[in-house]
């Protein structure tokens, strides 16, 4: 099954666009993990078990693990979803981007050493630096189209020759050439939900990867209503901190539980 279809499954089967990232900083842990021989393993177990029947995907974001050595525990946690709750797509979250035969190394990292279904890229340098990853047919390939962060705008919204902004550029791109086996998506913020627009009206049903909901501050509302696809689907909306840091005492992982449904519903709401 390719990743698009695990997605669309898993959409159908949780009736939910929530997708929960496993962004561990130990110094948020509850005090029950110091003891942990591999916190961020049982911590993540933790989330997982609490929330996998009301997300479409996990995402765990790569620096939060080599940054500590922890590439062991990102692994084990990658084999734990897949061994327990083998539906649920993982987005490795790496936003990679190099010249090809590095980019090889890269599509090699994300798929075959970690089976990741998906992997988040950074399209700056064209696409000779994508297509390591995108000849990867069964695989996903999330392109930055329009980041959420507060000097996204600064490159991302500048107009070109054209007229066209560079972010709407990068949709087009995507989706009308890039797209050759039809296994991209984009990242969009959900700090931005007017370019959220323009990207769902540039690129049909493609996915779209929204981060930037709970701890950024991104708008539910606004996002629904600007970026769902004609299927009053086509988004995996994304909150990390939000959902793992929710509580730090011993109702962590009931707190995580609660955010998730939280935003599951309130998502749902806008959705015909
Ligand atoms: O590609 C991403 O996932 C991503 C793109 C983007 O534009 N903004 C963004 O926040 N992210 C990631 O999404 C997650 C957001 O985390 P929270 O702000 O804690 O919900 C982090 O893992 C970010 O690295």
């Amino acid at each position: 099954m390719t990743f698009y279809s695990r997605l669309q499954a898993r959409w159908q089967a949780t009736d939910s666009l929530v997708c929960v990232g496993l962004d561990p900083q130990p110094e948020l842990f509850p005090a029950q993990f110091s003891t942990e021989a591999q916190p961020i393993l049982a911590f993540n177990k933790a989330i997982i078990d609490a929330t996998h029947d009301l997300v479409c995907a996990f995402k765990p974001q790569i620096a939060h693990y080599a940054a500590v050595g922890a590439e062991d525990q990102l692994q084990a946690t990658m084999d734990y979803i897949r061994a327990e709750y083998p539906d649920i797509p993982i987005i490795l979250d790496s936003k990679r981007g190099d010249i090809g035969s590095t980019a090889t190394m890269y599509a090699l990292e994300a798929f075959e050493r970690y089976q990741a279904d998906a992997v988040t890229i950074n399209p700056y340098m064209g696409w000779d630096t994508i297509e390591p990853f995108a000849r990867y047919t069964d695989k996903g390939v999330i392109v930055l189209c329009r980041t959420s962060n507060g000097s996204a705008s600064e490159l991302q919204n500048l107009a070109l020759a054209s007229g066209k902004t560079l972010f709407a550029r990068v949709a087009q791109q995507a989706a009308q050439v890039w797209n050759t086996h039809k296994n991209l998506a984009l990242v969009v913020g959900a700090t931005a939900p007017a370019e959220l627009a323009e990207v769902r009206a540039l690129i049909g049903d493609m996915p779209i990867l929204v981060p930037g909901l709970g701890a950024q501050g991104g708008d539910t509302e606004a996002v629904m209503k600007a970026g769902l696809d004609s299927q009053g689907a086509g988004l995996i909306i994304n909150s990390s901190r939000g959902v793992l840091y929710a509580s730090k005492g011993t109702d962590f992982a009931e707190a995580a539980r609660a955010e998730t449904l939280k935003l599951r519903d309130l998502a749902n709401r806008y959705r015909s």
